[in-house]
């Protein structure tokens, strides 16, 4: 669930009062989601999404989420376009909360993503990276290394309630990952966060991506990865390699892979499945259970890690 505030019909007149969109028809809250609290709206003029940041978005990161949304949009990438308020700006507040409102996509997420689908976000994501090149702002990834450092720091000494033996299990990959991990690649704009709830298809065709709010600068290859781990593996946590073809096909048909981004891929995606487990773990041990977030199986995650530390050549991963 993913309402944390409530808002009264009344106040989110004010709100809209100061935006273009026409008169409130109909709102409701959005159910998925983690992060923000999301209301579906409707007006004379069309529909929207009203999102709330709740405390783990800092507001100082928004001009960039925001505006890399509007500069992606412009582009011609299908996103979210952030509505402008009467004095131009794109934030404003309700309800006690930093909020936006953007334009609504048509489509629904993918439950079970073919091969299909897979070509389909490689390409999307390679084009996103090309948009994104000249975006003007920029952020540091937060959870790079040492932000993965953080959490394992939080979460190391209760690991092994997760499973016996994981602590010094994912001790040994922070070693491995910090002498191992590459120091410069073709890095810009990356989406960090691609998961399949976070594209839009209408049958097999990509409707849009949304949710931009871990998106940052790092490594294009890292990006790529991180799409391995949340496409491309099967329930059994197998790696299904037509999904993995079909993917990085996708990616290269709009932006072909280095030499060198395409030997790293095995430790870019062994970091990325860390970095999702811990952010899992973390919240698996310290949200209580009945909270609102979601909490998220680190397992999952874990198996991931697992594969990719057998990984010999990229070409497992179906790399042409
Ligand atoms: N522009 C949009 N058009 C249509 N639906 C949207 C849009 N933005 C968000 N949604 C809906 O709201 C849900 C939650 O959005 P989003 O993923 O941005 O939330 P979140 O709280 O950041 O979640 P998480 O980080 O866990 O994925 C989406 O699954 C989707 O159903
Ligand atoms: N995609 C993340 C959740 C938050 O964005 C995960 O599956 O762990």
């Amino acid at each position: 669930m993913a309402v944390y505030t409530d808002v009264s019909e009344s106040e989110l007149e004010a709100f809209l009062a100061e935006y273009s969109v026409g008169r409130l028809l109909s709102y409701k809250g959005i159910a998925e989601g983690s992060e923000n609290s999301n209301f579906l709206l409707h007006t004379t003029s069309g529909a929207y999404i009203l999102t709330l940041y709740e405390k783990r978005v800092d507001k100082s990161d928004l001009p960039f989420f925001l505006g890399l949304m509007e500069h992606l949009a412009r582009k011609g990438i299908s996103c979210p376009l952030p509505v402008h308020r009467s004095d131009g700006s794109v934030t404003g507040t309700l309800a006690g909360r930093t909020a936006a409102l953007i334009t609504f996509l048509e489509g629904m997420w993918m439950r079970r993503p073919t091969a299909a689908h897979c070509r389909e976000v490689g390409k999307a994501l390679a084009g996103m990276h090309l948009a994104g090149a000249d975006f003007p702002l920029s952020r540091p990834n937060a959870l790079q290394i040492d932000g993965w450092r953080k959490l394992w720091d939080g979460s190391h000494a209760r690991a092994d309630e997760v499973e016996p033996g994981l602590a010094a299990e994912v001790d040994a990959d922070f070693a491995e990952l910090g002498e191992k991990w590459p120091k410069d690649l073709p890095a810009g704009v990356i989406h960090a966060d691609l998961f399949p709830d976070n594209v839009f298809f209408l049958g097999e065709k990509l409707s849009g991506l949304i949710d931009f709010y871990f998106a940052c600068n790092d490594f294009y290859a890292y990006d790529v990865a991180t799409c391995l781990n949340a496409w491309c593996f099967e329930k059994d946590f197998s790696f299904n390699l037509t999904k993995g073809t079909a993917l990085l096909a996708g990616y290269q048909s709009v932006r072909p892979l280095t030499s060198a981004e395409k030997e790293a891929l095995p430790i870019l995606a062994r970091g990325s499945a860390l970095r999702f487990m811990l952010t899992r773990l973390y919240d698996w041990l310290t949200i209580p259970d009945g909270a609102l977030v979601q909490k998220r199986d680190p397992m999952e995650y874990i198996r991931r890690l697992r594969f990719h530390r057998r990984i010999k050549s990229p070409s497992e991963y179906g790399l042409r």
